[in-house]
C-alpha cells in the first residue's frame, strides 16, 4: 500500500515536471518565431505540434495510471484498511491530492491539443490553477508529516506509541530480519529486528486458533521497509471441541482483556466474571512454579462458580479459570505493584531466558437435585521460554513510565510495546500473552471426547470424582434426607439423571430469571429481619430464629430454607438438631455491622429500587423517572428531592453509599500508579468512606470530600476509627459552587446519574479549575463497546432518573472534550471500574 501510494505519486510528480518542461519549449517558441524567416516559423509550427503530442500523450498515460492507481489506493485505504492509523490518514491524504490532479489533467492535455488556446473562460482556469498549487502545498505537507511521523516511530516508539494509542498496525520501520512465528502451521506473530538492533513482535490483532485469521498481506518494501496490514476473519468455531460449548453457560474468571480476546475469537460465546480471590497463596508453599499458577487458577474459577451461584443466581456449566506467572532464577515474579518493583523484575528479566507458565483450570459444574452444585475440576499448565534482550537504563524506564508493565505478570506485554524487549519466544506465544488457546482445546476435546454425549447430568460418569461444596464444621454434618431412597422399595422414581433427554432445550435460564425477583426479596427480607445478625453468633434452630427476629415458626423455616437454597445460611445437623449458620459470605457481608457489610445498600433497594420496579411498566411506557409515581414526590433532582428531603431518610442513602464504597473502595484507589499527585477532591464523595481507601492506598496524599451542605451536615453519623486527618469535608453543589483546588478531582459513580448536557456542565467547571497535567479519576460500571454488558450496569439503568450508563469511549469523548486526555482504564473486576485522564497542555 505504501510502495502504492508513493509510485502513483511519484508518476504524477513526474509529469508536472514534463509538464513545466514542454511548456518551457512551447513558451519559446513563439518568440523564436516572431524573430525568423517563414520557413523558421513553418519549422517551429511544426516542432510546437510535434512538442504539444508528444506532451499529452505523456498526460494521457499519466492520467490513466493516476487515476487507476490512486482510485484503487482509495478504496484500498478507505475499505481494505483497519485500523485508521495516523499513518492510513497521511496516506489517504496523499491519494486525495494526487487525484485532485489526475482529475485537472485532462483540461491540461485539452488545452495543449488545440494548440495552447485556452477556450474554457477564466473561472475555470482559475479552479485549474488552484488545484494544481492546492496539490502542490498538500503534498509537500503530507510528505513533511510522514517524515515526523517516520522519524517519531524510529526514535522515540514508546512515546509514539503512546501518542497513538489506537494504532495497532506498526508504522514502517527500517528492518534487517523478520522471525515468523506459527502455531500449526500458521503465523500468529512477527518479530521484526530494526537497525538500532531493537526487537519488534508485531502481534496478530486476533489471536485466534490458526485458522481464524488471515494474514491479508505483508510487504516487505525496498528492503528497508516493513507494513503490516492484517484482517480477521469471521469469527467461526473451528475447533471441533469448541462447537460443543455451544447452548452452555461458559465462564472466563478472568477480567484480563487479552485472555477476553484470545477466547472470543475462537467464536466461543462466554461470559466474563472476573474473580475476587486475592492472589495471596504462599508461594514457597509449592514445589515448582505452575502448581503456583494452577491453583491460583483454580481458586479463581471455583470463587467465581460459587459466587455465580448465589450472587447472580446462575448455575455455569463451565467455568475457566488461568493464571500466568513468570520465573526467572528459581523466583516467581507476578504483577508489579509499582515502578520500582517493575523496575527490579524487568531488570531480573534483561539479557535472561525465563519462562512463562499458564495455570489453567476447568471447572465443570453439575447442580443436583436440591441444590446443591458438584465440580469436577480438570487442570494444566503451559510453559513457553521467553529471552530478552540486554535493557538499557534508558529503556527500561521509557517502558515503565509507558505504565503498560503495571497489571502484567512479569511486568511486561509481549502483545504490546514488550514486544519490543523480547528477542525469542520458544513455545506457544498465547501462552505469554495470558492464555494457551491450543493446549486448551485439547483439553476440551479429552473430556468431550471421554464424556461424548456430554450433558449436565452425565458428567458424573466420568472418572475423576466431583468434589461437592461441603460444610466445614466439625461437630455438624450435612443432613441425610434421601427421599429418593425411601420410596424407591414402594414405587418407582423417576431420577433426574435417569430421565435422560428432559433438558435438552430447557429454558433453565428463563426459568431462573423467573424466579430472580423471589431470590431478591427473600435477601431483602432476611437483612431486614435481622436473620443473618441473630446467626452471627452460633448456629440456631428454627424456633430459636423465629423467637429472636420476632416471627411466625411457620414463616420463619421457610424463609430459613429458602436462604439455604441460595447459599445464604447452611443447615446442618448438630447434635440431633437441625440448625441453621450463617456461610462465610454471610458473615463477611450480610451482618449488619461487619467491616464489609452490604446490609444498608440492601435496605435500600429493597425501600427504594424495589418500588421502582414495580413501575418499571411505566417508565418504560412514558421513558420517564417514577419517583413521584412511586414516592408521590415531585424530582426534579432525585438528590435533592427524594434522598436529602429528611435527615433520616439522608442517612440511610449515605449509610448505602458507604456500603458500597467500602467494597468497592479499595479496587478503585488503586487501580492507578497515583503518586505524583498531593492533594485530590472526592466530588460528591457522600460520607468519606472512598476518600479514606484513597488516603490508605496513598500515604502522601489529601483528599477533600465535596458534597452537598445536606450530606457534610450528617457525616458525624460516619465517624470511625479509620477516620484521618488527611481527609477533610468541604459543603457545596458541584453544579453552582466553585470546586476546591486540587491535583486530582476524583469522580465515583457520579456521571452516570446525569445527562450530557449536565455532565458538561460539571466538566467545565472542572476543567476550569484544573491546571495541566491535573488529573480526573472516574469510577463506574463502564459498559461494554456494544452496550450489551454487564447486565449489572444496564438493569441498574432502568431505574434510573435523568442519567445513563456509558462505556469507556463514551464517557471518554464526554471528558476529552473539556481539555483531558484518557491515559488508562482498569477494568477491576469489581463493582466499579476505573478511568484516569489527564489535563491538556494549554493549547
Ligand atoms: C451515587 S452517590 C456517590 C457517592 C460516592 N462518590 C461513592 O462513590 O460512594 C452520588 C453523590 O453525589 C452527591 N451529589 C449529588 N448532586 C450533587 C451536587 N449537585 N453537588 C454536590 N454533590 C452532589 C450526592 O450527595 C451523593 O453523595
Amino acid at each position: 500500500m505504501n510502495s502504492h501510494c508513493t509510485l502513483t505519486a511519484c508518476i504524477t510528480r513526474g509529469s508536472l515536471h514534463v509538464l513545466s518542461w514542454g511548456r518551457k519549449i512551447n513558451s519559446n517558441m513563439p518568440q523564436r518565431t516572431n524573430a525568423s524567416s517563414i520557413d523558421n516559423t513553418t519549422l517551429s509550427i511544426l516542432q510546437t505540434t510535434w512538442t504539444s503530442n508528444l506532451v499529452s500523450a505523456v498526460y494521457v498515460i499519466v492520467t490513466i495510471v493516476n487515476l487507476c492507481g490512486n482510485g484503487l489506493s482509495m478504496w484500498l485505504l478507505f475499505f481494505r484498511t483497519h485500523p485508521k492509523t495516523p499513518s492510513i490518514i497521511f496516506m489517504i491524504n496523499l491519494t486525495i491530492t494526487d487525484l485532485a490532479l489526475g482529475l485537472a489533467l485532462p483540461f491540461q492535455i485539452m488545452y495543449q491539443m488545440q494548440g495552447y488556446n485556452w477556450t474554457l473562460g477564466s473561472s475555470m482556469c482559475n479552479v485549474l490553477t488552484v488545484t494544481f498549487f492546492v496539490n502542490m502545498y498538500c503534498s509537500i505537507l503530507t510528505m513533511t508529516a510522514i517524515s515526523i511521523d517516520r522519524y517519531m516511530g524510529i526514535v522515540k516508539p514508546m512515546q509514539f506509541r503512546r501518542a497513538n494509542v489506537k494504532a495497532s498496525v506498526v508504522p514502517s520501520l527500517p528492518v534487517d530480519s523478520i522471525k515468523m512465528y506459527r502455531v500449526q502451521g500458521l503465523p500468529t506473530s512477527l518479530v521484526v529486528n530494526n537497525m538500532r538492533g531493537t526487537t519488534m513482535q508485531i502481534r496478530m490483532r486476533r489471536h485466534a486458533p490458526p485458522t481464524a485469521f488471515r494474514l491479508s498481506f505483508a510487504v516487505y518494501t525496498r528492503r528497508s521497509e516493513l507494513q503490516v496490514v492484517q484482517t480477521s476473519k469471521n469469527k467461526r468455531m473451528l475447533h471441533p471441541v469448541i462447537s460443543k460449548l455451544r447452548g452452555k453457560l461458559v465462564v472466563l474468571a478472568s477480567a484480563s482483556p487479552r485472555r477476553r480476546e484470545i477466547l472470543t475469537n475462537t467464536g466461543l460465546r462466554f461470559e466474563v466474571v472476573p474473580s475476587w480471590f486475592k492472589e495471596t497463596l504462599d508461594k514457597t508453599s509449592f514445589e515448582r512454579p505452575y502448581e503456583y499458577a494452577v491453583e491460583t487458577a483454580k481458586q479463581k474459577a471455583l470463587e467465581v462458580a460459587q459466587r455465580m451461584r448465589l450472587k447472580h443466581l446462575k448455575n455455569p456449566d463451565i467455568v475457566i479459570g488461568a493464571d500466568t506467572v513468570v520465573t526467572v532464577d528459581g523466583l516467581i515474579l507476578e504483577k508489579p505493584v509499582d515502578k520500582e518493583d517493575a523496575y527490579r523484575m524487568l531488570s531480573r528479566l534483561s539479557g535472561k531466558e525465563h519462562s512463562v507458565f499458564t495455570g489453567v483450570v476447568i471447572v465443570l459444574c453439575n447442580k443436583r437435585e436440591g441444590g446443591e452444585t458438584e465440580h469436577k475440576v480438570v487442570d494444566f499448565s503451559e510453559e513457553t521460554k521467553v529471552k530478552f534482550a540486554e535493557l538499557s537504563e534508558e529503556m527500561l524506564w521509557e517502558y515503565i513510565n509507558s505504565g503498560e508493565p503495571m497489571d502484567k505478570a512479569g511486568g511486561y506485554g509481549i502483545q504490546a510495546l514488550g514486544g519490543m524487549l523480547v528477542e525469542y519466544v520458544h513455545g506457544d506465544f498465547l501462552n505469554v500473552v495470558g492464555f494457551p488457546l491450543n493446549h486448551f482445546c485439547k483439553q476440551l476435546g479429552k473430556i468431550y471426547n471421554s464424556c461424548p454425549e456430554i450433558k449436565h447430568k452425565d458428567l458424573a460418569m466420568c472418572e475423576e470424582p466431583w468434589t461437592s461444596v461441603s460444610c466445614q464444621s466439625e461437630k455438624c454434618v450435612k443432613p441425610e434426607i434421601s427421599y429418593f431412597n425411601h420410596f424407591d422399595s414402594v414405587c418407582k422414581v423417576v431420577k433426574p439423571e435417569d430421565n435422560k433427554d428432559n433438558t435438552e432445550g430447557f429454558p433453565q435460564n428463563i426459568l431462573e430469571l423467573l424466579d430472580g425477583f423471589k431470590a431478591s426479596k427473600t435477601l431483602f427480607t432476611a437483612s431486614r429481619l435481622g436473620v443473618f445478625d441473630v446467626l452471627n453468633v452460633s448456629g440456631l434452630t428454627v424456633e430459636e430464629v423465629a423467637n429472636r427476629i420476632d416471627a411466625s415458626l411457620l414463616g420463619t423455616e421457610r424463609l430459613l430454607d429458602a436462604a439455604v437454597s441460595l447459599g445464604l445460611l447452611y443447615k446442618l445437623k448438630c447434635e440431633d438438631k437441625l440448625v441453621y449458620r450463617n456461610t462465610d459470605q454471610a458473615r463477611q457481608f450480610l451482618v449488619s455491622d461487619s467491616p464489609l457489610s452490604l446490609h444498608a445498600y440492601i435496605l435500600h433497594c429493597n425501600d427504594k429500587i424495589w418500588p421502582l420496579f414495580t413501575d418499571l411498566e411505566n417508565a418504560v411506557r412514558e421513558g420517564t423517572r417514577q419517583h413521584e409515581r412511586t414516592f408521590g414526590k415531585k424530582s426534579e433532582n432525585v438528590f435533592k428531592d427524594v434522598y436529602f428531603n429528611n435527615d433520616e431518610v439522608t442517612v440511610h442513602f449515605m449509610k448505602a453509599m458507604h456500603s458500597i464504597a467500602k467494597v468497592t473502595g479499595r479496587d478503585v484507589a488503586t487501580a492507578f500508579d497515583l503518586s505524583h499527585f498531593r492533594t485530590a477532591c472526592d466530588v460528591g464523595g457522600c460520607t468519606g468512606a472512598m476518600a479514606y481507601e484513597f488516603t490508605k492506598a496513598h500515604p502522601e496524599l489529601s483528599v477533600i470530600v465535596f458534597d452537598l451542605p445536606a450530606v457534610i451536615e450528617m457525616r458525624s453519623h460516619f465517624q470511625s476509627v479509620e477516620e484521618d486527618s488527611r481527609v477533610s469535608f468541604v459543603a457545596g453543589d458541584f453544579f453552582k459552587d466553585d470546586l476546591p483546588k486540587a491535583d486530582l478531582y476524583i469522580l465515583a459513580r457520579i456521571l452516570h446519574d446525569w445527562s450530557d448536557e449536565k455532565i458538561h456542565e460539571l466538566l467545565s467547571k472542572l476543567s476550569k479549575t484544573c491546571t495541566p497535567g491535573s488529573g480526573l479519576l472516574l469510577s463506574e460500571i463502564l459498559l461494554d463497546e456494544d452496550r450489551t454488558k454487564p447486565s449489572r450496569a444496564l438493569l441498574q439503568a432502568l431505574s434510573m432518573t435523568e442519567g445513563r450508563q456509558r462505556s469507556a469511549a463514551e464517557y471518554s469523548n464526554l471528558i476529552k472534550k473539556h481539555g483531558f486526555s484518557p491515559v488508562q482504564t482498569r477494568y477491576t473486576g469489581n463493582m466499579l471500574d476505573a478511568m484516569l485522564f489527564v489535563k491538556d497542555d494549554e493549547a
